[in-house]
Formats: C-alpha cells, structure tokens, sequence
C-alpha cells in the first residue's frame, strides 16, 4: 500500500570544499549544531597556517585542537605534519571523526586522535599536565554567545603551560567577546597577530605567564 504521507525528521548535509597548502579538503556540514559548521575563525586560522608554515612550523608537533567543530583547522594542521588531537563535545564528535577521516587518510604522517573535552569538566583525570604536554593548542571561534567562558578559559590555561603556544582565532560578535579578550590577556602573555577589520577577525598567540 502506497502510504499518501509520511513524516520525516532530517538534516541537510552540504558538502564545503576548500585547499589549503595545495590539499584540497571536503568538509561535511549540517544545520543541526554550531559545531557542525565551518566557522570565519576556522578559514582565518588555517589561512594564517598556510601563509606562516615557515615560521609556525607544525611539522612532527603535538596539537590538541579544542572546540573543533567540523575539524578543519586540526585537518589543515594534520596536512602539515603535526600529531593532532581534536576535541569537542559528545555530539559533534561522529561527524568530526568522519572529516578527519576523509581528509587525512593515507595523506599525513601521523593519524589524527578525536576526543570528548568539555571545557572545565575533570580534566585533571581526562587531561592531566603530567601526562599530555602539546607544542600548540588551536581555538576557533570558541567564544561566541554561551555560558562556558570561565570554563573556555580554565581550560586553556590548564593546557598552555610553558612551552606551549596557543593560537586563538575568533570572530568579534558580542560585548562578552572583548569582556573575555581582556581576560585572556591578563591571563597569558599576548600578541595579537592579525586583524582582518572587515571580516571582524583577530588572532592572538598566547605563551603562559612564568
Ligand atoms: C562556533 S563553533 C566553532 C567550530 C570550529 N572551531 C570552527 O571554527 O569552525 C564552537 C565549537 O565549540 C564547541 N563547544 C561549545 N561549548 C563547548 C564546551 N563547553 N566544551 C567543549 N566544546 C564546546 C561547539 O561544540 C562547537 O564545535
């Protein structure tokens, strides 16, 4: 029997493509989570990377990528060599995992790890400092409109100890953004590497305070 109607609950999928260090790289995205698109903060990073490989060498480095999203920044980093952790929350870590699959198989040197981190949650047992030590920390666009700043910040500074630099890459929105610049930069030692007005687009380094 020919049924006249049927409810159907689904995502659209897109597919966004983009080359990066002469990669071409395929992105699947979907509407149903900030996570599960590519952010301006995203192309800016990996536009940085690809123009600064010669001076932010991630050749043969450990990278943990916090909020990841679709993966590209940590796809990009992987592409360039390093031993790349990307991590996010529960529900955007398929899609993620799909991403870095696709991209870096049989492409890098080393295989790309997917993890849970929510900003904050244990991570003296999940993350402790005595055991995972990363060269950089990426982030981008992590803040935006959201209650977990304070635990965004707990957590870069759990992981940017000495001799880690992390590199921040946001889209300027909202009063609460530059609340959390200020406090960014009291909390690390800062350079601000780009600024790209029209877009709304920075990119600090941050290096821990001793
Ligand atoms: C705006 S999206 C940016 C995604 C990606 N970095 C990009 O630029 O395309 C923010 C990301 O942060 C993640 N996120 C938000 N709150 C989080 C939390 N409390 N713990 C871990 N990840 C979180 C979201 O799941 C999402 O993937």
């Amino acid at each position: 029997m020919q049924k006249s109607w049927e409810s159907s609950i689904f995502y659209s999928l897109i597919v966004e493509r983009f080359c990066f260090g002469g990669h071409d790289i395929s992105i699947r995205e979907s509407f149903d989570s900030y996570g599960a698109l590519v952010w301006p903060g995203a192309v800016a990073l990996c536009s940085y990377l690809e123009a600064n490989h010669k001076h932010v060498s991630l050749l043969d480095k450990a990278v943990l990528e916090l909020g990841a999203g679709t993966g590209l920044v940590s796809i990009v980093a992987c592409l360039m060599g390093a031993w790349v952790t990307a991590t996010d929350m529960p529900g955007i870590l398929d899609n993620l995992n799909f991403n870095l699959s696709r991209n870096t198989q049989g492409r890098c040197r080393y295989t790309p790890q997917v993890a849970q981190l929510i900003w904050g949650e244990v991570l003296d047992n999940t993350f402790p400092s005595s055991i995972y030590n990363y060269d950089y920390i990426l982030c981008a666009d992590v803040v935006y409109y959201h209650h977990c700043l304070d635990d965004l910040l707990f957590t870069m500074k759990h992981f940017c100890k000495r001799g880690t630099t992390l590199l921040w890459a946001n889209k300027i929105r909202f009063p609460s953004d530059l609340n959390f610049i200020e406090n960014f930069k009291k909390a690390f030692n800062t350079t601000l590497l780009v600024e790209l007005p029209d877009e709304m687009v920075q990119i600090y380094q941050a290096t821990a305070k001793e």
